[in-house]
C-alpha cells in the first residue's frame, strides 16, 4: 500500500471557459468566506482555482491583498518562452502573476487544439523552467477503456510527458487522471476505476524515478466529480485529490467538495 502520509490532498477547480473577471472575484470571495466559515484547514486539504487567463490578475489581487489561503493557477501555457507567437501565454507571465499551478495536456486541449504528447512534454518543461508546477492531465477515451487498455494508454502518455525531467522536478508534479469519457458527461469512473489507474501512475513513477518520488507525487482524479461522489473517490489510497470542472463554478457545490472529509466524519 502506498504511503499517503506525506501528500496533502489537493482540490482544484478548473473553471474552463467560464466566468469573466468580475464573476471570478465574486466566486473567490464567496469560496473563501464559505471555507473559512466552516474552519477549513488549508494545510490539511489544499484548494486551488484555475480560472481563464483574463481572470488571473483579478484573482491574484484578491488572494494576495486579502492574504487568502486559496492557491490559483492557469489552464494552459505556451511551449515557447517569448516572441512572435500571437495569442500564446508564456510560463514566465504566469510565474510573474504568482500562479502556483498550470494545467498541461487537458483532454479538451488535446482534442480541440490538437495537442499531442510531444507538445505536452514541451509545455511541462516550460512550466518547470518558469517555476510553475505543472498539473499534467492524462486519460483514455471510451474506445480505449472498452478495449481494457486504459492503464497502458495512460502510462504511454505519462512516459512521453515526463521524458527528460529529473527526479527533483517530477517530485513536485501533480498528475490528474481524467478519463475522457467521464468529463462533463455525468459519467463518473468508479472509485475502483480511479484507484486502478492512479495506482498504475504511481507505480510508473517508482519505476522511472524512485519510491520516494512515487510516494511524494499527488495523483488526482477528474471527471464529473460532485459533492455526492468525492468522498468515496478520495477514500482510495492512490487518489490524492480532485480536478473539478463543472461543479467548480457552483461555489456552494465546490466548497462542499473541498470539505469532503466532513462527509465521512473525518473532521
Ligand atoms: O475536465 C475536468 C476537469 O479538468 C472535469 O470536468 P467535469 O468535472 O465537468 O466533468
Amino acid at each position: 500500500m502506498a504511503d499517503t502520509s506525506a501528500r496533502v490532498p489537493l482540490i482544484a477547480g478548473n473553471w474552463k471557459m467560464n466566468l469573466d473577471h468580475q464573476q471570478a472575484t465574486v466566486l473567490v470571495q464567496k469560496l473563501d468566506w464559505m471555507l473559512r466559515d466552516k474552519r477549513h484547514d488549508f494545510a490539511q486539504v489544499e484548494v486551488a482555482v484555475i480560472p481563464p487567463f483574463t481572470d488571473i490578475r483579478s484573482v491574484q489581487t484578491l488572494i494576495d491583498g486579502d492574504r487568502l489561503k486559496l492557491k490559483f493557477g492557469a489552464q494552459d501555457l505556451s511551449a515557447h518562452e517569448s516572441g512572435a507567437y500571437t495569442g500564446e501565454i508564456s510560463g514566465r507571465f504566469l510565474a510573474k502573476l504568482g500562479c502556483s499551478y498550470v494545467v498541461v495536456g487537458h483532454s479538451e486541449r488535446r482534442e480541440y487544439h490538437h495537442e499531442d504528447d510531444a507538445l505536452v512534454a514541451q509545455k511541462v518543461a516550460a512550466a518547470y523552467q518558469n517555476g510553475v508546477t505543472p498539473l499534467l492531465c492524462v486519460g483514455e477515451s471510451l474506445e480505449v477503456r472498452r478495449a481494457g487498455d486504459q492503464v497502458a494508454f495512460v502510462l504511454g502518455q505519462l512516459d512521453v510527458a515526463l521524458h527528460g525531467l529529473s527526479a527533483e522536478q517530477v517530485n513536485s508534479i501533480v498528475i490528474a487522471y481524467e478519463p475522457v469519457w467521464a468529463i462533463g458527461t455525468g459519467e463518473v469512473a468508479t472509485p475502483d476505476d480511479a484507484q486502478e489507474v492512479c495506482a498504475a501512475i504511481r507505480g510508473r513513477l517508482g519505476q522511472l524515478y524512485s519510491d520516494q518520488v512515487a510516494a511524494a507525487v499527488r495523483v488526482l482524479y477528474g471527471g464529473s466529480v460532485k459533492s455526492g461522489n468525492v468522498a468515496a473517490i478520495m477514500a482510495k489510497d492512490d487518489v490524492d485529490g480532485a480536478l473539478v470542472g463543472g461543479a467548480s463554478i457552483d461555489v456552494e457545490e465546490f466548497a462542499t467538495i473541498c470539505r469532503y472529509q466532513a462527509h465521512v466524519g473525518a473532521t
